[in-house]
């Protein structure tokens, strides 16, 4: 059985792949904070702009088994089986993710890319693993296609993550009230260090989901 807060079809915002048209599964729970408003002060991660709490959003649900969860993701990328693209995020998509979902994805065609905290260990046939490390957390997903680092996060060591093997290094602007003020430092830190990039949440910009 699977928790499923949403499912939806749209554009990868973020990263490397923004622009993709990409099925999104936001599985239901993380980790790092329960998604209660109440929580979050005390929770380890503190700026999620994320709900992921129960399974009743939009295409949301309990899955059996994985070949629900992947005829669900089937029925949401519509005609064609070219370029199939699902990003499994959520939530903590690792909580749920095992073999059985990655099997089916991968017999229906979909290239899989995964969005994590990194305190849990990647699904070693994912395609495409973004890792988003959080302060006060321990990363254990040290290599993958893209390291994602929220901006700014009081407690991150830049010069350890460096150390980490991923193939891309992004800084995304923190959405929060600060918002302008987070780009500023964002593009600061890519004008200080040239082996990191700029990552805008352009479906936000957009409009998109
Ligand atoms: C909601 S999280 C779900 C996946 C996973 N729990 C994680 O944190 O990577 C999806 C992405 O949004 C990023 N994110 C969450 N809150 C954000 C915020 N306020 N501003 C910018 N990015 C944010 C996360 O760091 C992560 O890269
Ligand atoms: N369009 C779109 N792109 C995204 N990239 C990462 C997202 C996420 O919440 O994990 C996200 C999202 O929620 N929507
Ligand atoms: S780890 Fe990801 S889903 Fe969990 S609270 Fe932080 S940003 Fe949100
Ligand atoms: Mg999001």
């Amino acid at each position: 059985m699977y928790a499923v807060k949403e499912m939806f079809l749209t554009l990868q915002g973020e990263g490397v792949n923004a622009g993709a048209r990409a099925v999104f599964v936001r599985f239901a729970g993380c980790n790092l904070w329960s998604g209660r408003e109440r929580d979050r002060a005390s929770a380890i991660c503190r700026f999620c702009d994320t709900d992921f709490v129960g399974v009743d959003g939009l295409g949301g649900g309990r899955f059996v088994d994985a070949m629900a969860l992947v005829a669900a993701v089937e029925a949401h990328w519509g005609q064609g089986t070219e370029r199939r693209f699902v990003v499994l995020t959520g939530g903590e998509p690792m909580l749920q993710i095992d073999d059985p979902i990655v099997e089916a994805l991968h017999a229906a065609g979909f290239r899989i890319a995964v969005e994590t905290n990194g305190t849990l260990a990647a699904h070693p046939g994912i395609d495409w693993v973004c890792v988003s490390p959080k302060a006060g957390s321990t990363v254990v997903q040290t290599r993958g296609d893209e390291l994602k680092l929220v901006w700014p996060q009081a407690g991150i060591d830049i010069d350890e993550l460096e150390s980490w093997h991923f193939a891309n290094r992004l800084i995304q602007p923190m959405d929060n009230a600060a918002g302008a003020a987070n780009t500023e430092a964002a593009i600061a830190l890519v004008m200080d260090r040239p082996n990191w990039r700029l990552s805008l949440q352009t479906h936000k910009l957009l409009g998109l989901r």
